[in-house]
């Protein structure tokens, strides 16, 4: 019997539970192999600097440059590579940086303060980051929606340094890559990648200086290494493989649902591709559109491993099951390809993002729609939220004292006897004298 081209599952049936849970599983990021392997990556960068991105950097990308300096493209070459590239795509890179800018504009934090009655004000101060390192992943696929959807939150918030690093296996630049860096208005860019440049950023080079947050997707060794340097560096978060969730009421053409399925598999052999849906014969169709559209896609080896392998069609008894069972996986994407997806909102507790009716495929989001594509993978949209504005501002609590704060100095005095701490009551007790 043929192998099919993907799990199909039934919520009510025993065992789903386990099945279900099998297939969500990501251990990749636990392999032991690759933290020793990185563990040693990330410590060679640390006390051997330039030399050891650039052996890396030869060891893994196949690149014959000779110092680590050569790696680095000045922004005269990120803007001759948008000067040259053809004027379609040139409209549409910049297109969609308008509407990312847009939209993240909306996201921008503003300090605060307010005054109490005794003179005393208390605030919240916002400032940007100084410098953000922004990993824009380049392995298997070149990304020049990821160099704008990392870069341009990091400019509406102020940050004044922006230092991109994105690997060119065999030493081939990607020319889009370049001009949407040159559009975004990136500061610095080196041609490095995987656990060195993440390695570099953190603890900085002779070559590349230290950032304090470094955000961005990426396989798992930067997925790794992120991990590792967490602390000396500050981060966005840890994504994993791509995900899209569909959920379909069934009245979607298949083949639109099959293609929304595509568009995450074809990232990477474990992304995963799930649609949930109350009418079996609407899973049947759909899977016949997979197994008739996949021989037409440039990447069906890598989406016809990640269908298999982690892909599913699950049948639900109703839309409140599907929602349920929205809720459990908490996916990075979700579709909401139904009549009403207002409907089904005020339920929705968990997903990185949402594309609400059948004309929003999750591919537009990828790209142009405005909000980030950086978004929180494997569950963790259950404590953890797109990158954002916000990711690159930082908050500092702002309290000013007048000299009739004397209610507020006898609460610390107080507070402070309680723990024995009698230098804090002492401080507070020398400018308002306990009666
Ligand atoms: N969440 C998002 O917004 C988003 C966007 C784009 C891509 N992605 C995901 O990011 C990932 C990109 O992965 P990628 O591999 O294409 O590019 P990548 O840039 O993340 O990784 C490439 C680097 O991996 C390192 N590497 C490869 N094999 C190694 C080995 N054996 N030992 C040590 N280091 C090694 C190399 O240094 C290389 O430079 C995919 O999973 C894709 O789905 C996510
Ligand atoms: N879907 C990816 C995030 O999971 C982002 C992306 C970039 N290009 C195409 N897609
Ligand atoms: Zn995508």
């Amino acid at each position: 019997m043929a192998e099919s081209i993907i799990h199909r599952l039934n919520a009510d049936a025993e065992g789903f539970d386990a099945e279900l849970d099998a297939l969500l599983a990501w251990e990749a990021v636990s392999d032991a192999a690759v933290a020793n392997a990185v563990e040693s990556i990330v410590e060679a960068v640390k006390t051997r600097g330039d030399d050891a991105v650039l052996d890396y950097t030869r060891q893994f990308d196949g690149s014959t440059a000779s110092s680590l300096s050569e790696l680095e493209l000045p922004t005269a070459r990120l803007q001759q590579a948008l000067d040259a590239i053809d004027s379609e795509l040139k409209a549409a890179l910049e297109h969609a940086a308008e509407r990312i800018r847009q939209y993240h504009a909306h996201q921008k934090q503003e300090s605060w303060s307010y005054a109490e009655a005794d003179g005393t004000v208390l605030g919240q101060q916002i400032r940007p980051l100084d410098r953000a390192g922004l990993y824009v992943p380049g392995g298997k696929a070149a990304y020049p929606s990821s160099v704008l959807m990392n870069a341009i939150p990091a400019k509406v918030a102020g940050v004044p340094e922006l230092i991109m690093v994105s690997p060119t296996p065999g030493g081939k630049l990607n020319e889009v890559v370049l001009a949407a860096a040159a559009i975004a208005g990136v500061d610095r860019f080196f041609a490095i990648g995987g656990a060195q440049a993440v390695a570099a950023l953190a603890y900085g080079t002779e070559t590349i200086p230290r950032v304090d947050k470094i955000v961005g997707p990426g396989n798992i060794y930067v997925a790794t290494a992120k991990r590792q340097v967490f602390g000396q560096v500050g981060l966005d978060m840890i994504a994993g493989p791509s995900e899209i969730l569909v959920v379909c009421d069934g009245k979607t053409d298949p083949d639109w649902i099959a293609m929304d399925l595509f568009s995450q598999a074809e990232h990477d052999e474990d992304a995963q591709s799930i649609l949930i849906s109350p009418d079996p014969a609407f899973l049947d169709a759909v899977e016949q559109s997979l197994e008739r559209l996949l021989p037409t896609l440039e990447r069906a080896a890598i989406a016809g491993v990640s269908l298999r392998e982690r892909g599913a069609l699950v049948q639900v008894a109703d839309m409140d099951a599907a929602v349920e069972l929205v809720n459990r996986i908490a996916p990075e994407h979700l579709e909401l390809s139904v009549e009403s997806p207002q409907a089904l909102l005020p339920n929705i507790r968990h997903a990185g993002a949402i594309f609400m009716g059948r004309y929003t495929p999750e591919a537009l989001g990828d790209y142009c729609a405005g909000p980030n594509h950086v978004l929180p993978t494997s569950g963790t949209s259950r404590f953890s939220s797109p990158l954002g504005v916000y990711d690159f501002q930082k908050r500092s609590s702002l309290i000013q004292c007048s000299a009739e704060a004397s209610a507020l100095g006898h609460t610390a005095s107080v507070l402070a006897r309680s723990e024995s701490l009698t230098a804090h009551a002492r401080s507070a007790e020398l400018r308002w004298p306990r009666k």
